[in-house]
């Protein structure tokens, strides 16, 4: 057990008024976030969002990715529907953390692809861990999603810990003619489905 909940309170959003709850990672000191809306606890399928930390994309409205428009639309569907949950892992880089993610940029504008860049730092191309997922769920009582993802290793990570996800929901947002090349590597190194006639 690594993760400590450790208060709730209320965020008002310009799409919904959301109850955040923070949880303390003891492991590493990571601190992350749950948003949810309405009773998420009431044993039906939770439309959910596994958003990892994106510092570039999230907060500094880069277009290198697609992560921003991705938790805009998230956010935005949870509260069409009343009921979900977006939890945000403090991942940030697929795990390398936000300097080395810097380091994979400046090797990406040299040439290199998103995985390339990874491997040439010494890492993995996805050094992120789901497990701290079931904890935070288990605390609010979710143990089913509607998974808003293109990743369908996302999907398989969460399920090996143990999460039932009854239906995987494409996120298809945020392309501009900036991340064409990174979206096109995401489908063909990653296994990211990004056409409509893609099954998982
Ligand atoms: N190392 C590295 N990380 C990146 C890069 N671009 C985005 N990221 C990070 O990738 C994470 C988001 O993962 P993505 O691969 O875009 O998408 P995903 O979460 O696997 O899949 P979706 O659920 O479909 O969004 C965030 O933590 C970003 O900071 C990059 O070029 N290099
Ligand atoms: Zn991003």
């Amino acid at each position: 057990m690594s993760i400590r909940f450790v208060e709730s309170s209320k965020l008002p959003t310009e799409w919904a008024v959301f109850d955040m709850h923070g949880f303390e990672d003891i492991e590493n000191d990571k601190e992350h976030v749950v948003l949810t809306l309405g009773d998420v606890a009431d044993g039906e399928p939770v439309l959910a969002r596994v958003h990892s930390e994106c510092l570039t994309g999230d907060a500094l409205f880069s277009m290198r990715c697609d992560c921003g428009s991705q938790l805009q639309a998230a956010l935005q569907k949870i509260a069409e529907e009343g009921r979900g949950a977006l939890l945000y892992l403090r991942q940030e880089g697929r795990g390398i953390g936000l300097l080395n993610k810097i380091k994979a940029y400046k090797l990406q504008d040299a040439g290199a692809d998103t995985v390339e860049a990874n491997e040439q730092l010494g890492f993995g191309a996805d050094m992120r861990n789901y497990s701290i997922c079931t904890e935070m769920l288990r605390h609010l009582g979710i143990k089913s999603l509607r998974l808003m993802t293109n990743n369908p290793r996302k999907v398989k990570a969460l399920t090996e810990q143990g999460l039932t996800i009854a239906e995987r929901i494409p996120l298809k947002t945020g392309h501009n003619p900036h991340n064409a090349h990174y979206l096109a590597t995401k489908a063909g190194k990653l296994g990211h489905l990004m056409h409509d006639d893609e099954e998982q």
